[in-house]
């Protein structure tokens, strides 16, 4: 049992490392120790908070010939003359309530570095008597008062902790703990932890989660919630449980506390019935120079950096959701050793091993019913570093590989990520499923090409003002509206005009504009890139986005919406590999999907491609051709393209026909605050039979010996194939002309 002495010394220490002097504390700590009754425990509770609350009031309370120094109103200043009765005197000797329905009156701690705020009494007749319900209820509202504060006051660090030092060695910590008390997603409380208490809980109510706080002794300091009913919060995992512990700077003693104050934040925890697991950081400081950002912004702040520093991040690519997935892997590894962890595990030890000289990327291998071994396991794509060791995937790529879905056992390729399933068959080989990649249902971006968009060089970043409810509907068709009239109509399929218009871009490219791009100055010595063989300018459907005024359900709202149709992924008969069609009937003028994948520079598909060292038989580059500026010029390293090699959506898999393809290309504007560019959207040029293979015309010169990448041997089977030898040289005019034909027939 810890003596009185060790109790008053641990009080004094800990409110000295709150920067109250021992010559102040000793008093107070008497007033409350005679208010109490002797009784430790109040005082003791979430880390001496009603010590600390004191000897504030002490501070603040007028010094008068009536106030002298031993004495401490907990009370605030401004309402000690209105309502002297409520308040609740400690007097420094023995204890002398002046009243028995006089109660204490806690404040709440100023949430800056001046800390504590008299701003907030509790109401004295909460507090009648100095009985255990009145105790116990001060204790409450304690609680509740400082649900929202960060406690912090001058606290020494250790003598030798350099204050500078310990700001960067903010750290995270992983904390499991296999029992049912869990943190909420609320936004938490804070605490100040007691250096000598293995665990205080502080009750809250109105369903406000509390916490339980417990010092370091070997382990960790952690912080848990759960609600006032004691029940573990639904909304676990969110990523705005914030607290601050902080301990006192003693040192020696086995139970106590023997480091420096430091703000322990939870930053995302996971629950299961295999346990909790928390993350948290954990920063030694300074606080009077310390004040903690809000998760949100270290998130953004750090998800900015990552998208600087590595090549690619997928768009949704969420720090917070990373933190949280770790916090769930945890439990899960901890738990569950299976042969399908060490596999995972083994595909990413690979990667971390070969980090220096190369970058392996394992694709899971598919399930194989017919115990035929999947060719992607066996020859997994090798990546090579660049000379700044930075190549896809990097390591923040990796990280990120565990939001992005592989496509392994998929009955769903998409592996949800879609709102439809999207089933893969194979008929004709024992491939059971396309090699691995990574499927993404909106782009990623590289931090080239986001410093390119992010320019606004293609979309403008204000709202229409005049989009309201459902823009078709409006009588005047609103700013949004492609040349004053929208390119949908009320039933979601593109105008057959308009339709019209983009298809004729692709077939007449000569009659249409083009713009340039301009290469990079060069040294002389270097050899110059092939020269730009002009983009077309295109015409463009400019969907409504969230600065809009208008709904969710707008009309001009379609691609946005994702895919809505059923595709499937299926072996080609005729040698093209895999090939997408579609399981419905499609009118003309329908959104089949996007041409999903790695929005890149064109430098920096050169640089990719130049490399040539994946094993990938097929390629999957698509120029941005409408990103274009109004000054209709480029510099080289400014055009957009698609790369779809690694990572992409079901539009990777549509393969090429020669004019007569049933979909037709048009770039969409779909903006988000962060991006703005042409989405490269497909939409059915024709009606389209239910299981009919979905096509477009990649727009490949099979005569062009010039290309930069060689053409495969066209096997479209369209009578008007240009990549047939013996088509070649048939009028290309006519063949234009007969699909011109077709088209309006
Ligand atoms: C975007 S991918 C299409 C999906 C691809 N078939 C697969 O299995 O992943 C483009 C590649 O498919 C093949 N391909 C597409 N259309 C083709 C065609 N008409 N004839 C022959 N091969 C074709 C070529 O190898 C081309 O580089």
């Amino acid at each position: 049992m810890v003596s009185n002495k060790e109790r008053a010394r641990r009080a004094i220490d800990a409110m000295t490392a709150l920067g109250f002097s021992k010559k102040e504390t000793t008093p107070v700590l008497k007033s409350l120790l005679k208010l109490f009754e002797q009784n430790w425990e109040p005082i003791e509770d979430e880390c001496y908070r009603a010590l600390a609350n004191a000897i504030l009031d002490a501070r603040d309370r007028p010094k008068g010939p009536e106030h002298d120094s031993h004495r401490a109103r907990m009370v605030a200043p401004e309402e000690d003359h209105h309502q002297p009765s409520t308040s609740l005197v400690v007097h420094g000797g023995p204890c002398d309530l002046d009243s028995e329905t006089e109660a204490p009156r806690i404040k709440r701690p100023r949430t800056n570095s001046n800390i504590f705020s008299a701003d907030h009494s509790i109401d004295p007749q909460l507090f009648p008597s100095s009985s255990t319900a009145a105790k116990e209820r001060a204790k409450q509202m304690i609680d509740e008062e400082f649900q929202h504060a960060v406690f912090l006051r001058e606290p020494k660090p250790e003598p030798d902790v350099d204050v500078a030092q310990s700001f960067q060695d903010a750290q995270v910590g992983v904390i499991s703990h296999p029992f049912n008390t869990c943190s909420s997603g609320a936004a938490g409380p804070l605490a100040l932890c007691p250096p000598n208490q293995n665990q205080t809980e502080i009750s809250g109510n109105k369903g406000i989660p509390v916490q339980h706080c417990r010092t370091r002794t070997s382990s960790p300091s952690f912080v848990e919630r759960k609600d006032s009913m004691g029940k573990q919060p639904q909304n676990r995992g969110s990523l705005s449980n914030h607290t601050a512990v902080m301990h006192n700077t003693e040192t020696g003693s086995a139970d106590e506390c023997t480091e420096a104050p430091y703000l322990h934040t939870v930053v995302a925890s996971s629950s299961s019935t295999m346990g909790d697991v928390e993350m948290s950081i954990k920063c030694n400081i300074d606080p009077s120079k310390f004040r903690m950002p809000s998760l949100e912004t270290i998130f953004r702040m750090v998800e900015d950096k990552c998208l600087r520093s590595y090549k690619n991040l997928p768009p949704n690519f969420s720090v917070g959701s990373m933190i949280n997935e770790i916090c769930q892997c945890v439990a899960q590894l901890a738990n569950d050793r299976t042969a399908e962890y060490t596999v995972q595990s083994d595909s990413f030890d690979n990667c971390r091993n070969s980090e220096k000289e190369s970058v392996l990327v394992k694709p899971i291998a598919c399930v194989n019913s017919g115990g035929v071994k999947n060719k992607s396991v066996e020859d997994p794509f090798i990546l090579e570093t660049s000379e700044n060791g930075q190549e896809y995937p990097n390591v923040a790529q990796r990280l990120a590989l565990s939001q992005v879905r592989s496509t392994h056992d998929a009955p769903d390729i998409s592996k949800g990520e879609e709102k439809v399933r999207i089933s893969v068959v194979n008929e004709f080989s024992s491939e059971k499923c396309p090699p691995s990649f990574y499927y993404i249902q909106r782009n990623t971006v590289s931090p080239k090409a986001y410093d390119n968009i992010s320019a606004g060089r293609i979309g403008d970043e204000d709202g229409c003002a005049g989009c309201f409810g459902n823009c078709l509907s409006a009588p005047i068709p609103c700013a949004c509206a492609t040349g004053g009239e929208f390119a949908y109509t009320p039933e979601g399929l593109v105008r057959t005009e308009f339709l019209e218009k983009c298809f004729s871009v692709n077939l007449f490219p000569e009659k249409h504009h083009k713009f340039f791009c301009k290469p990079l100055e060069r040294p002389r010595n270097e050899a110059s890139p092939e020269p730009c063989r002009g983009h077309l300018i295109r015409k463009v459907i400019k969907e409504c986005w969230s600065k809009c005024g208008c709904n969710m359900q707008c009309g001009n709202r379609v691609v946005q919406h994702g895919i809505t149709c059923n595709l499937q992924v299926f072996f080609t008969q005729e040698g093209k590999g895999w090939g997408l069609r579609t399981l419905d009937e499609l009118p003309k003028g329908a959104f089949v999907c996007e041409y999903v994948g790695e929005l890149l520079t064109n430098t920096e598909l050169r640089e990719r491609t130049s490399k040539k060292t994946h094993k990938v038989g097929y390629t999957y580059p698509v120029d941005l051709d409408a990103a274009c500026d109004s000054e209709g010029v480029l510099k080289d390293e400014e055009a957009l393209c698609l790369d779809a090699t690694f990572y992409g959506n079901v539009g990777r898999f549509i393969n090429h026909r020669c004019y007569d393809a049933n979909l037709v290309g048009i770039p969409v504007e779909v903006e988000t605050p962060l991006h703005h560019y042409c989405h490269l959207a497909l939409f059915t040029r024709k009606k389209i039979e239910a299981f009919e293979e979905l096509t477009w015309d990649y727009g490949i010169d099979f005569d062009d010996d010039k290309h930069p990448g060689k053409p495969f041997q066209c096997l479209c089977g369209s009578r008007y194939c240009r990549g047939r030898r013996r088509h070649r040289n048939r009028g290309k005019a006519a063949a234009k002309q007969a699909v011109v034909e077709e088209t309006r027939g």
